[in-house]
């Protein structure tokens, strides 16, 4: 299986605090917290590393705090080839509460400037001439990146004939659709915001994500949460085709990485090979055990294959 290469352009690391209810404004305590090292590129190369890849991860990493990732990779097994930037990379904070609500406070992230830009893209250029099987570019764009660099990021890569996974938000998404990754994974909200009008049910979104992919993407995997995913992409001839996974219901103690989850439990099924149904059925269950932890999803648990065998799958006409 090739290598992957994971960029977090904005790495973070999340402070998760487990709370019974969310009082504003109240002091609450916390039955438990953690920091992790995460980010959206990051969460997806511990998961593919834990699976057998080979995953280098980049983007830019705060100096000042920098060990507490450096650790971090080094236990994941992933090569680091993160570009240090000025100041500490931002701390991002988790608040879930028993009833698997969470409320997420996203920081801003540490400045990136133009050497820094150049520096990551030498970094990249390198990288990629050892044809890593994909490229994923994940999480938001930090403070002195405009949407447009994203762009021309993704650009570069294709350029190279290497597929991009996108998963981001806002301008930066609009951006970055605009360069035609392979692969993007957006939610309900962000394909309303490419839609440019609300969707208020399943069959406008999924006429909407029909769409996206028809304007010039191989493959969409649009998340539902708790209610699943829709995989479209386009079937031998050309036709844009829907295979639908429903998780079975979860314990929920914090939905943070599921979503990360999911992208690299189908990166994870593409590099392996499986069949498009083999893979969503994976990567739903991978999800779907992620929901149950602080972080990311496990597949070694007793229960996994149970939890595969319960993902219900359809394909949508
Ligand atoms: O880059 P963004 O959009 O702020 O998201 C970052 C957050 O997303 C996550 O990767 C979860 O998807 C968290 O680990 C992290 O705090």
């Amino acid at each position: 299986m090739g290598m992957v290469l994971a960029l977090s352009l904005n790495p973070a690391l999340d402070l998760s605090v487990q709370l019974d209810t969310l009082v504003p404004g109240a002091i609450n305590r916390a039955s438990d917290s953690r920091m992790s090292p995460a980010g959206k590129g990051n969460n997806v190369a511990c998961v593919l590393a834990a699976h057998g890849h080979a995953v280098t991860v980049s983007g830019f990493l705060g100096r000042d705090n920098a060990g507490v990732f450096e650790r971090a990779f080094s236990d994941w097994g992933v090569t680091d080839a993160f570009v240090r930037v000025t100041g500490d990379t931002r701390i991002n904070i988790k608040l879930a509460e028993q009833t698997g609500r969470v409320s997420d406070i996203n920081a801003a992230g540490a400045r990136v400037s133009a050497d820094d830009w150049q520096q990551l893209e030498r970094t990249l250029e390198a990288r990629l001439q050892r044809s890593p099987a994909a490229v994923v570019i994940a999480g938001s764009l930090p403070p002195g990146v405009a949407p447009d660099q994203l762009g021309r990021l993704i650009g570069l890569v294709r350029a190279h004939g290497i597929p991009v996974w996108l998963d981001t938000s806002g301008e930066a998404l609009l951006a970055g659709l605009a360069a035609r990754p392979a692969v993007a994974k957006p939610n309900e909200h962000e394909l309303a915001e490419w839609a440019g009008v609300p969707l208020t049910g399943e069959a406008e979104r999924l006429a909407a994500a029909r769409r996206l992919v028809e304007s010039g993407l191989d493959e969409l995997i649009l998340s539902l949460g708790e209610h699943g995913v829709c995989w479209c992409y386009r079937d031998p001839d050309g036709q844009v085709a829907i295979l639908r996974a429903r998780p079975p219901r979860m314990p929920v103690v914090s939905t943070v990485g599921a979503g990360d989850t999911l992208l690299a439990g189908l990166l994870h099924a593409r590099l392996a090979q499986w069949s498009r149904e083999a893979g969503l059925r994976f990567a739903t269950a991978l999800s779907a055990d992620a929901v149950r932890r602080v972080g990311v999803g496990r597949s070694d648990g007793e229960d996994f294959a149970l939890l595969c065998e319960q993902v219900q799958i359809e394909s949508v006409s």
